[in-house]
């Protein structure tokens, strides 16, 4: 029942950096054949040499392939029908690229919603539409979504990204019920701050509280979340998460998501009740950091204007 990696032709968007090459790395570890789809060239060819170096057999081959994945659907069909000519057909797609803009609410442009509902949601609709038939042709897949623990729970400064974020999981639960019996197995992801590129440039504009709020839990290494994803999306695991935090999370927010094994169910209807009254106190200390931070900002206002 678990996919065979070795040999295996495994498409990674977003794979030329962070998270995505961490994955890119782990299967191409496992002897499978890597297709990575970003924007920037350089930086794909920069990650392909990254992932060649840990090659374990000498037919392995990354390929490169340019493309936006959040534009235009047509374009997207093309470079995967590229990517089947060359390494066969897709046993696993990972939608990986996204990424993060913070800020309040109101200070956030109504642009900024629409790109990244473009990148987050729609970039990971169009691969996913373009290999969906072969997987169920050939009764073969995996389809891997990476959305965030803030697409478990909303939480200040994340009104646009966790917003697209949640629509992956709308997304990838109606999915899972339509190929299960064609034996393609839906992953989703839900990764906490993790040291990439993409963490860097998004903490450049962090929100004060935002900052505080996702302090609670940890940062994460990208080899680390990798590891756990490819794992997860072998094994057929619909829910993939890390650490006792996200594990907790999973738990507490599996609503009507697809089980994957008698251990996972008894497991949530267990810790159910528990886990909701911790959340009560997260939700707590989360609501005083954004008081205090509200007051905190006043005050310095107060002194400015009577200085
Ligand atoms: N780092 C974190 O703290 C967390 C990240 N995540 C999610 O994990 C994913 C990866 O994040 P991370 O590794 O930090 O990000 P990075 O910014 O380090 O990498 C993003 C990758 O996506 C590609 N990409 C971005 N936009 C597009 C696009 N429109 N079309 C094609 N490729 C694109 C980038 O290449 P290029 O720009 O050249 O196109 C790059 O390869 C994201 O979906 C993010 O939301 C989830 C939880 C935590
Ligand atoms: C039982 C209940 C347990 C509750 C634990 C609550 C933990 C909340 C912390 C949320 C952190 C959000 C990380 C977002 C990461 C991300 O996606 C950005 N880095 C974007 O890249």
């Amino acid at each position: 029942k678990p996919l065979t990696l070795p040999g295996a032709h495994v498409v990674v968007t977003g794979g030329s950096s962070g998270i995505g090459k961490c994955i890119a790395i782990e299967c191409y570890k496992q002897g499978a054949f890597i297709t990575l789809v970003a924007r920037n060239e350089d930086k794909l060819l920069q990650a392909k040499k990254e992932i060649e170096m840990h090659s374990i057999n000498d037919k392995q081959v990354v390929l490169c392939i340019s493309v936006d994945v959040s534009q235009d659907y047509n374009q997207v069909e093309n470079v995967i029908k590229q990517a089947q000519e060359k390494l066969g057909p897709v046993d696993m797609l990972v939608n990986c690229a996204g990424m993060a803009v913070s800020g309040k609410f109101e200070d956030l442009e109504v642009s900024t919603f629409e790109r990244l509902m473009s990148i987050n949601y729609l970039g990971s609709v169009y691969p996913s539409r373009a290999v969906i038939t072969t997987m169920k042709e050939r009764r073969v897949g995996r389809i891997v979504f990476v959305s965030s623990q803030a697409g478990q729970l909303g939480l200040f400064g994340f009104t646009a990204y966790s917003a697209s974020k949640f629509a992956i999981r709308g997304l990838a639960e109606a999915l899972q019920m339509e190929v299960k019996p064609y034996n393609v197995y839906i992953t989703v992801a839900y990764p906490p701050d993790t040291d990439t590129p993409g963490f860097a440039e998004e903490n450049r504009t962090k929100p004060l509280e935002t900052r505080l709020i996702s302090e609670t839990t940890s940062v994460c290494k990208p080899e680390q979340v990798a590891k756990q994803i490819v794992k997860d999306a072998i094994q057929g695991n619909f829910n993939s998460s890390l650490g006792s935090d996200g594990y907790m999370l999973s738990a507490l927010t599996c609503g009507m998501a697809p089980v994957t094994s008698i251990t996972e169910g008894l497991q949530q209807v267990v810790t159910m009740g528990l886990f909701r009254t911790i959340a009560l106190f997260y939700l707590g200390s989360f609501d005083s950091i954004v008081r205090r931070c509200m007051m905190q900002r006043e005050k310095s206002e107060n002194a400015d204007k009577t200085a």
